[in-house]
């Protein structure tokens, strides 16, 4: 089965046409964003969001801008279903935040992921964090995320003391595919019942098959803005052949939209997705923002209010930072791809 071919983009001044960048205040602080900027693009089948991180390089916002695109020019493949069970997600806060973040999420939270290996903090801090959601969730399925920041021997030691509150898997423990491999081996020596699941090593690998050809996981975490869309994250997900998890960008919710329709059109969805991360933020651009209600979210269209897409408008420098990235990438992406 060939990869989809990338659809070529439409013209600059086209894109553009109906392009809005706001800034987002997040409520609880998440990988060092406070405020979470994005840019909001409406085609003829909807809306798309481009929201690569600012640190983000040229080539990888290039997936990121053809996503959005394929989201606004051609929207969403069918749905199998409409209700996608979804995480909490918790930050890499002090412990004694926990019952206040989880809290963010409302009722009827049933899993949990929570982000461990923060820099400047060290594992007693990710045990406690991992007690307070265990203790206030006996029944809950509990992920972690590592985000790749341990090494092959801190990460085998880590989950087999975090893995005494029962988690299900640990997300990119380590950076590399070959880590991965390493430690879904070691943590079965040790007969530690954790999965591992790749995210990084597929999202930012040039080849996202490579986790499934080493066999270093045994589940992907897909997101639809940097695999280059929704179309192509189900690609990548058939060609792996292992169960996926979708999971959001920190999107507004335009973006979690894209999340859900991957979500839906997947084959199977045996776990449930990271797509309640609108709960972190303040402010959003829909009047009702996808957030889930009772540990799930409804399928549905996600129209931003012209009066929020204005009242959350970034300043003018801001936005010609964006708009010079757009054009930066478009001009890129272009070329690389025939028309
Ligand atoms: O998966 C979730 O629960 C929330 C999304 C999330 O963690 C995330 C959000 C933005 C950037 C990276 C990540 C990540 O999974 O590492
Ligand atoms: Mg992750």
């Amino acid at each position: 089965m060939a990869m989809t071919e990338p659809a070529s983009l439409p013209p600059l001044d086209e894109l553009l046409d109906d392009a809005h960048v706001v800034a987002l205040p997040m409520r609880v602080r998440f990988r060092g964003v406070e405020v979470r900027e994005t840019m909001l693009l409406r085609g003829p089948a909807g809306w798309g969001e481009f929201g690569p991180f600012p640190e983000y390089g040229d080539a990888e916002a290039a997936a990121w801008l053809r996503a959005a695109v394929d989201a606004a020019w051609h929207g969403f493949p069918a749905p199998r279903r409409t209700r996608i069970p979804v995480n909490a997600t918790v930050p890499a806060v002090p412990a004694a935040r926990v019952p206040e973040v989880l809290g963010r999420f409302g009722t009827g939270v049933r899993a949990v992921k929570v982000k461990v290996a923060e820099r400047g903090q060290d594992l007693s801090d990710d045990a406690a964090r991992v007690a307070a959601v265990r203790a206030l969730l006996p029944d809950a399925e509990l992920r972690v995320d590592a985000n790749g920041g341990w090494d092959v021997p801190t990460a085998l030691a880590a989950l087999e003391r975090l893995g005494e509150h029962r988690l299900a898997y640990a997300e990119q423990p380590v950076p590399t595919v070959a880590g991965l491999a390493a430690v879904r081996e070691g943590l079965a020596d040790r007969g530690v019942p954790v999965l591992v699941a790749a995210d990084e090593s597929v999202r930012k690998e040039s080849d996202p098959l490579a986790v499934a050809r080493a066999g270093a996981a045994d589940l992907l975490v897909v997101k639809a803005a940097p695999l280059g869309g929704v179309r192509r994250a189900l690609d990548v997900v058939a060609q792996a052949g292992l169960p996926a998890v979708v999971s959001s960008a920190l999107d507004s919710s335009v973006g979690i939209r894209a999340g859900l329709a991957l979500a839906a059109a997947l084959p199977e969805l045996p776990y449930a997705c990271g797509l309640g991360t609108v709960s972190l933020m303040r402010e959003d651009v829909l009047r009702e923002p996808l957030r889930p209600v009772d540990g799930a979210l409804e399928l549905r269209e996600a129209v931003p209010d012209p009066g929020l897409l204005a009242a959350r408008a970034v300043p003018a420098d801001r936005r010609r930072w964006w708009l010079e990235r757009v054009r930066r990438v478009h001009a890129g992406a272009a070329g690389a791809v025939p028309a």
